[in-house]
């Protein structure tokens, strides 16, 4: 479990998507400083969305910047349900490499995972920062219970992504998924978590208090975090 889990609040999200936007603007330019570049991922899903505008409007050399996905739908690029064609919209006209961990709707989800886990192989890692949103079912990036659960929460430490049917299949995208490990979740560097509402936070307050037995992948995630842990939230 990691040392410390710090909550921040704030009245609305606009409030919570300044001061995301400003953390993750402080680790990009940190790490372009240290290492001339930065690779972070970052969620899926509407929650984030308010924080991806106001990051795009920092000032930064986004040349230098990686973004790929936590977790992606496996969808075609440019499907209203696909992460990484909303991320891109925001950050490629900055000029950030924004990559797809999905490069085709693929038939056969597990091989979409390894040609995802091949392809982070060929940048630089660990993640300088893993942005992660939360279900209101306790699922995180997209580590869902399902067949490949076990897989996703404890599989070769090596391995950055896998592909994962959930079961359930979640009803807001009722797909097949690749998502980032949890070994490569919390590697990264700096560990943080936007949510809204107080369906998410009561979930998120159980499974850090469930602690590695809890039954909430966001539980499995945190109680296997090293670095200390920021957990933004706001009411809606
Ligand atoms: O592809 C995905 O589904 C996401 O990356 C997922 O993990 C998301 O963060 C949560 O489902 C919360 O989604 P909302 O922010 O839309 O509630």
């Amino acid at each position: 479990m990691s040392e410390e889990i710090e909550w921040w609040d704030y009245d609305d999200a606009d409030e919570m998507a300044d001061a995301v936007a400003g953390d993750i603007a402080f680790v990009i330019e940190s790490a372009i400083d240290a290492r001339g570049a930065c690779v972070i991922a970052l969620a899926g899903g509407k929650t984030p969305l308010p924080i991806y505008t106001k990051l795009a409007a920092t000032k930064l050399d986004w040349k230098r910047v990686t973004i790929i996905p936590t977790d992606e739908r496996i969808v075609p690029l440019g499907d209203p349900l696909s992460n990484i064609t909303a991320i891109g919209k925001v950050f490629i006209p900055k000029g950030a490499r924004v990559i797809p961990i999905v490069s085709e709707a693929a038939a056969d989800y597990k091989a979409a995972g390894r040609a995802a886990d091949s392809r982070l192989g060929d940048h630089h890692w660990p993640l300088d920062l893993c942005l992660l949103g939360v279900g209101a079912d306790g699922h995180t990036a997209s580590i869902f219970p399902g067949p490949d659960y076990e897989e996703a929460i404890a599989g070769p430490r090596e391995r950055r992504a896998l592909g994962v049917m959930p079961d359930p299949l979640p009803p807001e995208a009722p797909v097949p998924r690749v998502t980032l490990s949890r070994a490569a979740i919390v590697s990264a560097r700096a560990l943080t978590l936007a949510v809204t509402g107080d369906a998410k936070r009561k979930v998120i307050e159980q499974a850090i208090k469930q602690g590695p037995a809890s039954p909430y992948p966001i539980g499995r995630v945190l109680a296997d975090a090293e670095l200390p842990v920021d957990i933004h939230w706001s009411p809606a």
